[in-house]
């Protein structure tokens, strides 16, 4: 990575879809700077252009207009190859519902994007290890997600999304499927990773209350990032 703590730049973000005859504008300009070891939460209205915001930040969607900068890199005018190595190597995906593989473990969830990855076995095993110990569920490794809680499938999910060490974590929902108390497990074990690890999240969530415990919080206005304040009632 270049040697700016800058990971993330959403710069004039413009995304139109059409609705029948007409132009449905969700992204009009949008700008965020995300840096290293920041946790920004993502505030705003059902439909307001959320996930969409995250597709663009994730490479999942080119923006009709403006860039999306990770690493130092434009990556408007890359490759589909390029950006799907950037997604792989520096972007962690959470969400709402975990999709982890019903077939494997828990330790072995978090090893395969290691393994596709090129990582020996031995090394992926003591890593994804370490990532569930973090997460507070290294006891729980060899279990299959249906034998895990909600809370823990979650942590699970988490750790998987940072086994490959990403620059970046996008996380759309991560807690909405989960009791506030778990919801406040997961989020802390979160935070803490992120602290720990130096990378920066970008979370998408509707609790207030999760979102007023990050560093700061962005909501979208008219297509536009704004800065959110907690009191603030959307
Ligand atoms: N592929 C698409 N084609 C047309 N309209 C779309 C498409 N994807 C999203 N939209 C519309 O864009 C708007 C924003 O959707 P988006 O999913 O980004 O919202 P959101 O803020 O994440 O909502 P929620 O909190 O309900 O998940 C919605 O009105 C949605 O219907």
């Amino acid at each position: 990575m270049a040697k700016s703590t800058v990971v993330l730049e959403v710069k004039n973000v413009e995304r139109h879809y059409a609705q029948g005859e007409k132009k449905l504008t969700i992204l009009n300009g949008a700008n965020l700077t995300l840096k290293r070891g920041e946790m920004v939460a993502l505030v705003a209205p059902s439909g307001s252009g959320k996930s969409t915001l995250l597709h663009m930040a994730g490479l999942l969607e080119k923006p009709d207009a403006g860039e999306v900068i990770i690493g130092g890199r434009s990556c408007g005018t890359l490759s589909d190859d390029a950006r799907t190595a950037i997604r792989r190597n520096d972007i962690g995906f959470v969400y709402q519902f975990h999709h982890l593989l019903p077939e494997f473990s828990a330790l072995e969830n978090v090893m395969l994007p290691q393994l596709v990855h090129g990582l020996p076995k031995k090394d992926a095993a003591e890593r994804a290890q370490q990532l569930l110990e973090y997460m507070r569920i290294g006891a729980r490794a060899k279990h299959r997600p249906t034998e895990l809680s909600g809370g823990e499938q979650q942590r699970v999910a988490i750790a998987r999304a940072v086994a490959n060490a990403p620059l970046l974590l996008l996380a759309d929902e991560p807690t909405g499927n989960l009791d506030p108390v778990t919801a406040g497990y997961v989020f802390e074990a979160l935070g803490a990773l992120v602290k720990q690890s130096g990378l920066c999240a970008l979370i998408a969530t509707h609790n207030h209350e999760l979102a007023s415990r990050m560093d700061r919080g962005v909501t979208l206005h008219k297509g536009k990032l704004v800065e959110w304040k907690p009191a603030l009632s959307l």
